[in-house]
């Protein structure tokens, strides 16, 4: 499988690990360690170093009870790290961002992939998308971070997060965005409760037969708080077997922080497939 970034196509032919720079002040397990642009530069390369085939650079933080940051602010903490590191290194760079401008300024500094938690759904966010050859990843997220865990309400979880990924990729080929610059994730996290989370990556292999990239986030979040008792800081063994499990399932890129831990999981994963494994697919 492939991904067009920009004038780059990434080889999806093995997981890919993403590593996460927050440029933010409130990122809830890194919070304000990398507001400075030089710290947040050298974490990034450390990343890189370590394995990272993506960076993903973010100055709004979306966790839950987070408020906004403007466009403006986001510009001015995110870009000039894009830039250096676009200058320092090949790694592929994904802005994590939702409002267009932020994009459009991401991607002329050399940003390759849109990371858009809300699917491209704000104002103008598909049409600057469109105008450039970035890849995007489509992210499931009901309500906003701000109140997102208050009431995480569905029917059927799976099939409702199926149905608005689908809505959200015709609205991409709509606009003129190809299929291969896009990526799928349903948003482990964002307005889910511990079930929900389970069942979307119980359910997993589903979307990933769709047929386009899948891209999964279990990075030390709180699904594996509730599920293990563990501390942001105490939560690589949840975030390292929900990676393995989601790539086993058919996940190409895994969003971590922990990137030569993750790195390390999917070789032996990879050596594994290379050996034969190929537990049944339901
Ligand atoms: N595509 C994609 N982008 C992302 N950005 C983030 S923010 C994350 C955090 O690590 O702070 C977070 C932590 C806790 C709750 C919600 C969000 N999570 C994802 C994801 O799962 N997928």
């Amino acid at each position: 499988m492939q991904l067009r970034c920009g004038t780059r196509i990434l080889d999806l032919s093995r997981p890919v690990v993403m590593g996460i720079v927050n440029v933010t002040v409130d990122s809830f397990s890194d919070g304000g360690r990398h507001l400075d642009p030089q710290c947040a530069l050298a974490h990034a390369l450390r990343m890189a170093e370590a394995g990272a085939g993506l960076i993903d650079i973010g100055a709004e933080s979306t966790r839950p009870g987070a408020g906004a940051v403007d466009a403006g602010e986001q510009i001015r903490r995110a870009v000039p790290v894009v830039r250096a590191l676009a200058s320092r290194s090949r790694v592929p760079i994904s802005i994590d961002t939702s409002q267009a401008e932020v994009m459009t300024a991401a991607v002329e500094a050399g940003a390759v992939m849109i990371n858009d938690v809300r699917a491209l759904r704000e104002p103008g966010a598909l049409e600057a998308a469109a105008c450039t050859s970035a890849a995007v990843c489509l992210m499931h997220m009901q309500g906003e971070p701000r109140t997102m865990q208050r009431t995480p309400r569905y029917t059927n979880v799976v099939a409702e997060v199926g149905a608005f990924l689908d809505e959200r990729v015709r609205a991409c080929l709509a606009a003129g965005i190809s299929r291969d610059r896009l990526v799928l994730d349903p948003g482990i996290g964002f307005g889910k409760r511990l079930e929900h989370n389970l069942a979307l990556l119980a359910a997993l292999p589903e979307l990933c037969r769709q047929g386009l990239p899948v891209l999964i986030g279990v990075s030390r979040k709180s699904m594996f708080g509730e599920l293990l008792g563990r501390a942001v800081e105490q939560r690589l063994a949840g975030s390292l077997a929900g990676a393995v499990a989601g790539v086993l399932a058919g996940a190409s890129i895994v969003r971590a922080h922990d990137v030569a831990e993750s790195c390390d999981a999917l070789r032996v994963i990879e050596a594994l497939r290379q050996a034969g494994y190929a537990p049944e697919r339901r």
